[in-house]
This record gives structure tokens, sequence and C-alpha cells, in this order.
């Protein structure tokens, strides 16, 4: 998918110290205009007259069936593929105003199979640009570990080789790299799609976390109209001849569909995935009781009495959830190690979708929201999610008395 020229901010070009990052630059405005390719020998052209405005900070997604054009899109962005006809502006100035490998030092380029070079340690994978900009050695080696514990890798990586990472590993050393030099506008290419689902949706999580401190404009191709919903600001919907079928918000797209192609393409299971777009913290908590395990069993049912959940929770000294009880579990005098079902634990980032699809894959369906620590902070119902999903804009108040929110901690 790389060559040498295509890796991260054109790598391969000369050092250009007046581009040198300053920190803390300013996200960039992003704007097509009238944008035509017609690759040579083909037909019809690829895309046909695209116009597309992109705020300053958000994340744009470019979203469609395999073929639509998305690559291209992107690719004509950072100039990899020059446009047949029309502009590209980032922040008011055409991208063609600069050398191609001066621009491409301003942009960050993430790709699907990471394009790290195989020979370099991570930590020279890393300072790739900022070495090509000049930057002194103290300053370089100050950012390379920075920028590792910005995407959460340990320090050790430094020295290794990318051959000796896993795919998630090697998928935050690629953002690592992108972001060496806090460039205003990112270009990321399927970037989660080598990865398995669980790995993915911790690095889609990851990067949304980071992102709501960069701030950075982001073009983000995929052809997963999930990772679209969950990480788009807005959403271009490409179909197949480079035409855009809608440009929206996820929650635009989701609950008025511009015709028949995008309906089809977003799904049947719209409602649904209407739970992409909130995440736990939108929620009101319900709490429960919270027991270490050698706690009497009659006090633990008579606190039950007054309590949201209908199960209490164990957990440990740091509060950390260990297991849900019922009734047979508080059977004997006391509270025995070892009793009780497994804890879902999701946390307040977590979008709902996500959350919800663990509550439901467990016996007992509540999940323990948890801290950056693990300790539980409250307590999500699979009806609270549910009534999430319930039609008109106000929620639907519980009829049993300290089931639902409203009543939560
Ligand atoms: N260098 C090229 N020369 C000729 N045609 C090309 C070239 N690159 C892409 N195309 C064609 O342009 C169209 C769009 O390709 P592009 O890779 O942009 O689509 P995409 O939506 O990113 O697809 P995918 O999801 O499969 O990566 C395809 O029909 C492709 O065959």
């Amino acid at each position: 998918m790389s060559t040498p020229d295509q890796t991260p901010s054109g790598a391969a070009a000369a050092a250009s110290p007046a581009s040198a990052a300053s920190p803390d630059r300013a996200p960039a405005q992003l704007e097509f205009v009238d944008v035509v390719k017609r690759y040579p020998g083909a037909s019809a052209a690829t895309i046909e007259s695209l116009s597309l405005d992109v705020p300053a900070g958000e994340i744009l997604v470019l979203v469609g069936p395999s073929g639509c054009g998305k690559t291209t899109v992107m690719r004509m962005v950072n100039r990899m593929i020059e446009p047949s006809g029309g502009q590209i502006l980032i922040d008011g100035e055409p991208n063609t105003t600069r050398p191609a490998a001066e621009l491409r030092r301003d942009i960050g380029y993430v790709i699907q199979q990471t394009g790290l070079f195989p020979h370099r340690t991570i930590a020279e994978n890393v300072a790739t640009v900022p070495k090509l900009l000049g930057w002194p050695k103290a300053r370089i080696a100050d950012r390379t570990a920075e920028l590792l514990e910005l995407v959460g890798l340990d320090p050790e990586f430094a020295g290794r080789y990318p051959a000796q990472l896993s795919g998630g590993q090697r998928q935050r050393v690629g953002v690592a790299r992108a972001l060496a030099v806090d460039p205003p506008l990112m270009l990321m290419d399927e970037p989660f799609g080598a990865i398995d689902p669980i790995t993915r949706e911790r690095l889609q999580n990851e990067f949304l976390r980071l992102q709501e401190t960069l701030k950075r404009t982001i073009v983000f191709v995929t052809h997963d109209i999930d990772e679209a919903i969950k990480m788009g600001d807005r959403i271009a919907v490409m179909r197949p001849g480079g035409h855009l079928a809608q440009y929206a918000t996820p929650a635009e797209l989701l609950l008025s569909p511009a015709d028949e192609f995008v309906e089809q393409f977003v799904g049947a299971d719209r409602a649904l995935k209407r739970l992409a777009l909130g995440r736990v913290r939108d929620l009101r908590l319900e709490e429960t009781v919270r027991v270490r395990y050698g706690d009497p069993t009659a006090w633990v049912r008579e606190q039950l009495r007054t309590s949201q959940v209908p199960y209490p929770l164990v957990v440990d000294a740091d509060g950390r959830p260990l297991a849900w009880l019922d009734d047979d579990d508080l059977r004997g005098e006391r509270v025995v190690e070892g009793v009780g079902s497994a804890v879902a634990t999701v946390e307040r980032d977590d979008i709902l979708r996500d959350a919800f699809s663990d509550v439901l894959a467990h016996r007992v369906q509540f999940a323990a929201v948890v801290d950056g620590h693990g300790a539980v902070i409250g307590i999500l119902s699979s009806d609270a999610v549910a009534r999430e999903l319930a039609p008109g804009p106000a929620p639907v108040e519980p009829v049993e008395a300290g089931a639902g929110p409203g009543t939560g901690s």
C-alpha cells in the first residue's frame, strides 16, 4: 500500500527548516471546490465535481463501497494524486502553492499497514519528519518519548523494531509518527482496518480521546459505516462513480438518509446505530449495594431493599468490581469468595453501542462503569440504554420506583 514516497508526510522529501513545526499549531480548515479526478485512459471520471467544507478541528469521514473513490479523494489532499480539475484549499490557500514535499510534511498520514520502516527502530520511525526538519537531537528525543506516551506505548518500545510489535502496537506507532510535528491536518486511510475487532474498538476509543485534546482536522477513510458513525463529526457518503450521496453529521445521516442508496448503505438497523451517537457519560448512572467478601449476608439483603439495582456487586479493596451476586449467593451467613457471576465493565467515554453489546453478553444485564483505575463509579442498566432508543423527545419515566435514571446518583 505504501511506496517510499507515500510514507507519512512524504518522508522521502528534502528538509526545509522553514516549515519546522511549532507546538500548539492551529488545526487547518479544508475545502474541496469542484474537484475532479479522471485517471488517464479511464472512460469516466473517478471523482466528478466534489465540493466539501471541513471545519477546522473536525473529523471528516469518507465512507462508501469499494472503488467509489475515497482513497483518491484523500490522496489528492497531500497531492499523492493530482486532481484533473478544481481546487483543494487548506486554510483558504490552494494546496498547489507549495512544493508537494513541503506540503506533505505538514500533513500527518496514517495507513492501514502503518508503512513503518522495518529496519528503523520505533523511535527512529516516530522521529522521521522532525529529523527531516533538522530538529536538534534533544528535542527529537523529548518529542518521541512524549508521543509514545501519548499513544499509550511503554518507553521500552522505543528501541524495538516494527516486526517485534503486535499489529495494534504498530498502529499506535503509525499514529505517533503522523502526530510528530503536530500537523494541522491528518489523513487516515482505514487506519484500524487490519486489526482484530477488540483492539480496533480500543484504538478507536483512544484516538477519539486523543482528538478531544489535539483537535486536529482529520480526513478519515473507511468502508465501515459503523466506524464512520463512531469516528466522524461529519460523514461524506460516496457512491460508485465518485458522487457525493450525502454530507451530514452522523445524527442527520441516521435520522434522515438523503436517498435509498444512503438508506441501504446505512443499514436497516438505523435505530440501533443511533446508539453509536451517545456515550455512557450521557446517561444517568444507577447505584447498587457494594459489598466485600466476608460481609454478613443479612446486612446485604437489608441494603438491597432500597437499591436501584437488584444485585449486589462485590468489589475489591480499591473499589474494582469482582462479581455480581444473586439470591443463591446470599444463602450463607457471609458472602464467600468465588461466588457470583461475571461483571461487564464499561467506561464513561465508551459509546453506548459498545457498552450495550457488552452488557447483553453477560448474564446480569447491568454493567459496572469504571474510572481510569478500574474502580466502580456507577451502574449502567440495559434498560437505561434501551430507553435511549425509544422514539420521542422525552425519555419515558420508569414505572417502578428506583428502577431507572432520574433516581440515580
Ligand atoms: N492509479 C490509478 N489509475 C487508474 N485508475 C485508478 C487508479 N487508482 C484508482 N483507480 C480507480 O479509481 C476508482 C476509485 O479508486 P479508490 O481507490 O479511490 O476507491 P476506494 O473507494 O478508496 O476503494 P477501496 O475501498 O477499495 O480502497 C477505482 O475504480 C479504481 O480502480
